[in-house]
């Protein structure tokens, strides 16, 4: 198959899509994927760490209010959908599949306008921007929760996952050592991230709390964020950080990992949630109420209503909400392997095999 893929900007859109394909090349070796992504996105560096080629094109969100800058994203969205489009014509792919962000924005509208098969993947409860604009001119539907179907056309959905979930799940061993970290294998870990991108409110958390982490007999990795990392590392210039807490811009290769932690602090992204129950890894919420329709709220609430998940909404997040939660869960396995049961239990770890199936269902309607 030659698959055209975008999606950018977070980690949340990029990863499902790099899962995807990977299962693809599994199962279809002859595979040939080109990923088309924004200038300034988290994709640049993601996509080609994977070994996957990328085309990128510059792009921006529109602002809420009227502003001049507003013509300037219609006009960069324009140039995209031209430059989507002589990408399409050269690169002639028999489906394009489009997981969220401004960018699949322009490529998949180029497509369809294009008579090309396109599949958009939805990660969320509640549909992003730039799906909801696409739903009208693509073929497939792709969804990963039933609540969104309703905001679709109807005709064009189908439920499958997220890929990302698949991935993780088929991981069943990784020679990844704690040690990697400086940290034991031996001693259960806690990892902490605010999303892909880092959340400040959740790493000032985090500094607050290290002195008491420092004490516990638990270890702690906590990732905050690429961009934000030196700022972290300014606000701990006069923190003595214990042996059991290890600080880094970002973790690598999660799929690794995550089957070795004990739980999880992390904002509620779709993705995130996607691997912790298709792992079973118990975790404590920290919805990001930045975003619409306050859909992590909504995320964090399906774990949390099946006893998979604690959370913390942000407005009462402070150093003592987080240890007393991290504490409830890191002492005591017994809370922690129920919670990891009750979170399998709401995985789908075939969501890549349902998402290929789609994709040939949008190619066989153009056939
Ligand atoms: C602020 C914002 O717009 N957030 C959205 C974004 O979140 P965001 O990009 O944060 O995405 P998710 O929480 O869904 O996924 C984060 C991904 O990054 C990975 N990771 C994270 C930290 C790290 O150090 N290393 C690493 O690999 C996680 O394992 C996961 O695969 O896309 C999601 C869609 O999927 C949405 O639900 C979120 O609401």
């Amino acid at each position: 198959m030659r698959l055209l893929v975008s999606g950018g900007g977070t980690g949340g859109h990029i990863y499902p899509a790099l899962a995807l394909i990977e299962r693809l090349k599994q199962v279809e070796p002859d595979t040939e994927v080109l990923y088309v992504g924004t200038t300034r996105g988290l994709e640049n560096k993601i996509v080609p760490d994977a070994g996957i080629k990328l085309e990128t094109m510059q792009m921006q969100g529109f602002k809420r209010s009227l502003s001049l800058d507003n013509f300037k994203t219609v006009y960069l969205f324009l140039k995209s959908v031209h430059h989507a489009k002589k990408i399409i014509r050269d690169f002639k792919p028999d489906v394009v599949l489009g997981t969220g962000g401004y960018v699949s924005g322009a490529v998949l509208y180029a497509a369809a306008k294009h008579h090309v098969p396109t599949v958009i993947h939805e990660q969320n409860s509640v549909v992003g921007v730039t799906n909801k604009f696409l739903s009208r001119y693509v073929d497939q539907i792709a969804i990963a929760f039933e609540a969104a179907r309703s905001q679709f056309p109807a005709a064009k959905v189908t439920m499958v996952g997220n890929p990302r979930a698949q991935q993780v799940a088929a991981q069943t061993h990784s020679d990844f050592s704690w040690t990697e970290y400086g940290l034991k294998d031996e001693v259960p870990t806690l990892m902490i991230f605010g999303g892909s991108q880092g959340a400040p409110k959740i790493n000032q958390t985090v500094v607050d709390a290290i002195p008491e982490f420092n004490k516990r007999d638990y270890q702690v990795l906590f990732a905050t964020g690429q961009k934000r990392y030196e700022h972290v590392k300014e606000q701990l210039k006069d923190v003595k950080l214990g042996a059991n807490v290890k600080v880094v811009p970002y973790i690598k290769d999660m799929p690794a990992k995550m089957p070795k932690v004990a739980a999880l602090v992390s904002r509620a992204g779709a993705t995130t949630i996607a691997e912790v129950t298709a792992l079973g890894v118990p975790t404590i919420l920290i919805p990001s109420p930045y975003v619409t329709a306050n859909h992590q709220v909504k995320n964090a609430q399906a774990l949390v209503r099946k006893n998979a998940g604690l959370m913390i909404t942000e407005d009462r997040l402070d150093a003592r909400s987080l240890l007393v939660q991290a504490d409830k869960i890191m002492q005591n396995a017994d809370l922690r392997a129920e919670m990891a049961a009750a979170a399998k239990k709401l995985g789908k770890p075939d969501a890549a095999d349902h998402l290929i199936k789609v994709l040939h269902a949008a190619i066989d309607e153009h056939q």
